[in-house]
Formats: C-alpha cells, sequence, structure tokens
C-alpha cells in the first residue's frame, strides 16, 4: 500500500444475507483470505489512549494508524495508515516522547519503548469491491471487508482509501450510500474486533479506555455522544 493513504470507513453488524445483496449490487469478492493480527502498546495503553494503532499482520508486516482529521466522527472513523517502517518508528517516538532511538526497524524498538503485545487473534475475512452504479467517475472504489474473528465476532465495513482529505467527503457519501444499500441502519455502530477482544479478555484494559475517551472533548458539530469505542 502506498505511504500515508487515508482509510475512510464505516463498521456495522453484517446479517446472513450480506454476501448476497453484495453480489446483487455488482459486487466481487476479490478473495477470502485469513491472517493473523497482533497489537502492541505500553502496559498504560499510551498509543491505544492517544488514538493509535500499532499491530503486526502475519505476512504483511506491520502498520500504524493514526487518526486522520476527524479520527473518529459519528458513525464513521478517518484514519492514515502507515506501512513503511522508518515512519512508523518516527512516530511511535513522537507520540510516546522517545528521542534518539534512530529510524530502524519496528521490532528493535519495542523494547526501548515499553511496548508489548496486548491482543492476538486470527480473522477470517472475505474481501469484496464494488463500483456504485450511478457514479460517473469510478474513484474511490468501495472495498467491503466481512470479517469473522476466532473469538466469535462478525464485524463488516464499508471502506475507501483517498490521497487527501479533499476526497473525504466524496467517499462518506458513498460509503454512507452503499451502507444504506446494504440495509445497515442510519444509526447503526459496531466496535472494531480488537475493542471486543479487549473488552472480553482484558477488561481492566479496556475501562482504562472507555474513561479516557469518555473524559475527552468532542469536536464541535459532531452528533453522536456514544464514546468512540462503540
Ligand atoms: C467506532 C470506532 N472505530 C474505530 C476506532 C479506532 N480503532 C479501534 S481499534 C483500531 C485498530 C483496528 O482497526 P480496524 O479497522 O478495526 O482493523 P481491521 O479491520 O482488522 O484492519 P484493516 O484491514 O481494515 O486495516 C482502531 C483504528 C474507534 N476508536 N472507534
Ligand atoms: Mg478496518
Amino acid at each position: 500500500m502506498a505511504q500515508g493513504l487515508i482509510e475512510v470507513e464505516r463498521k456495522f453488524l453484517p446479517g446472513p444475507g450480506t454476501e448476497e445483496r453484495l453480489q446483487e449490487l455488482g459486487g466481487t469478492l476479490e478473495h477470502r483470505v485469513t491472517f493473523r493480527d497482533t497489537y502492541y502498546d505500553t502496559p498504560e495503553l499510551s498509543l491505544m489512549q492517544a488514538d493509535h494503532w500499532l499491530r503486526r499482520r502475519e505476512d504483511s508486516g506491520w502498520e500504524l494508524k493514526c487518526p486522520g482529521a476527524a479520527g473518529v466522527l459519528g458513525h464513521h472513523t478517518e484514519y492514515k495508515e502507515l506501512t513503511a517502517e522508518p515512519t512508523i518508528v518516527a512516530q511511535l517516538c513522537k507520540v510516546l516522547g522517545a528521542d534518539g532511538l534512530g529510524a530502524g526497524d519496528v521490532a528493535a524498538v519495542l523494547g526501548p519503548l515499553g511496548l508489548q503485545e496486548v491482543a492476538s487473534f486470527v480473522t477470517k475475512r472475505s474481501a469484496w469491491k464494488l463500483v456504485l452504479l450511478g457514479t460517473d467517475e469510478e474513484e474511490p472504489q468501495l472495498r467491503v471487508d466481512l470479517d469473522t474473528a476466532d473469538f466469535g465476532y462478525a464485524v463488516g465495513e464499508v471502506e475507501a482509501l483517498v490521497h487527501e482529505e479533499a476526497e473525504v467527503p466524496t467517499a462518506l457519501e458513498k460509503i454512507h450510500r452503499l451502507s444504506s444499500m446494504l440495509g445497515v441502519p442510519a444509526q447503526e455502530t459496531a466496535p472494531a474486533k480488537l475493542i471486543v477482544y479487549l473488552q472480553r479478555f482484558r477488561p481492566q484494559d479496556y475501562q482504562r479506555l472507555l474513561e479516557v475517551n469518555s473524559s475527552k472533548q468532542r469536536p464541535q458539530g459532531t452528533e453522536d455522544p456514544d464514546n468512540c469505542l462503540g
């Protein structure tokens, strides 16, 4: 993936007819894939508290999601995805207030930065792509991922990858239109797999994140009063 793309997405709870509906809408199944994600943070969850999410995905390497202009806003989220290791290391040092670690491998700075494994789970994913009928331009193409985690939680996401903030409103409009065509209730939000994992298996960490999020000031003009952890 190109460096620093912005991932705009909306999660939803898939039903038994979701794949059939995707086919009816002209979606094509790109692949079915299974992968393990391992997330890392400090014992105090300093990264997650700063809305940064560091993971290693088996066979595809390191990724750091950092909040975009909106972060979590209403029913959608907007994150920058960093995948180049020197860029990830530089951002980790910035967020954790560390100096002098150079710009090497992520694995080499885990120890010095106090980062350790906080969650690890396997996801089975069917990945769909779709161009909405009635739109002249082909970009941004929408992706729909239907995930089931090995601890029994299923979640879908409608997603667009864009290069700059100016493209976000159009992407969002398409995401909301497709969500509605898939029968997703307008007010529905669904938590990320990692959040459900923490809630089930690390309830104290989950509570800590909830507390930090509920004490944060929401940006003006956002309409969702719920905690952003869904
Ligand atoms: C409602 C809500 N959503 C996301 C967040 C932030 N967040 C929580 S966990 C988390 C990290 C995991 O992101 P997610 O999109 O769930 O991972 P996944 O779909 O497996 O990876 P992909 O293949 O799409 O890269 C984030 C950004 C939040 N605070 N609140
Ligand atoms: Mg996602």
